[in-house]
């Protein structure tokens, strides 16, 4: 079994554990493979890998999304240090409308979230200089791009941090309310 699949409390959205193949000199894993990934059910096609690496504990990337055609999903895992990796439903007519998950991830248990097109992404760094690596099912389209504040009085996600600790982008502390989000995209059925 090259990797398990996990569901989380917001269908859709799974963790993925790939299988690590530990010797004497250390441990090696394929880390995605297409053939292996689609037979858990991860059908998208990535196109575009990031990487972001973030100095200080509690800095916060997100909530942000891409709207069709250029809507993302995306394979998240962590390669140094650790975050707390957040979802949230933005698909008018889902029956979990506005409703959001958290997961652990971390460098040390190497599991990966996948975040179906149609939520926003977003995550809070638990450990210094954490280094964060996805993969994402279009290409960046910056004028397709859209933002909403993580601290958001209606999502009231649990970050684990005070919202004056946050460390934002310029952006993203400007970012809008989610009352005042007109979403681009509409609930057609579990992502399974
Ligand atoms: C996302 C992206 C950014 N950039 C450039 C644009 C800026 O000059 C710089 C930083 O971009 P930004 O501040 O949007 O990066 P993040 O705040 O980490 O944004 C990401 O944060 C959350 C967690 C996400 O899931 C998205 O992938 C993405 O929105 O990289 C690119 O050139 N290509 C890209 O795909």
């Amino acid at each position: 079994m090259a990797a398990l699949i996990e569901q989380t409390a917001l269908p859709g959205v799974r963790i993925i554990s790939p299988r690590w193949f530990a010797d004497n000199r250390g441990a090696f894993c394929e880390t995605y493979n297409q053939e292996s990934w689609a037979k858990l059910g991860v059908t998208e096609t990535f196109v575009q890998d990031n990487h972001s690496v973030s100095r200080d504990i509690g800095t916060v990337r997100g909530l942000h999304f891409q709207s069709p055609p250029s809507a993302q999903a995306k394979l998240v895992r962590v390669i140094v240090g650790a975050i707390w990796d957040v979802a949230v439903d933005i698909r008018k007519g889902s029956p979990t409308y506005g409703k959001w998950v958290g997961v652990d991830l971390t460098a040390e248990n190497k599991r990966q979230l996948l975040i179906p097109a149609g939520f926003l992404h977003g995550f809070v760094t638990r450990a210094p200089n954490t280094e964060v690596v996805y993969k994402c099912s279009s290409t960046y389209a910056p004028a397709t791009e859209g933002a909403v504040r993580f601290d958001d009085p209606e999502l009231n996600i649990d970050w684990g941090i005070p919202g004056s600790n946050a460390v934002l982008s310029d952006k993203d502390a400007v970012a809008g309310r989610f009352a005042d989000l007109d979403s681009p995209f509409a609930f057609e059925g579990d992502v399974q």
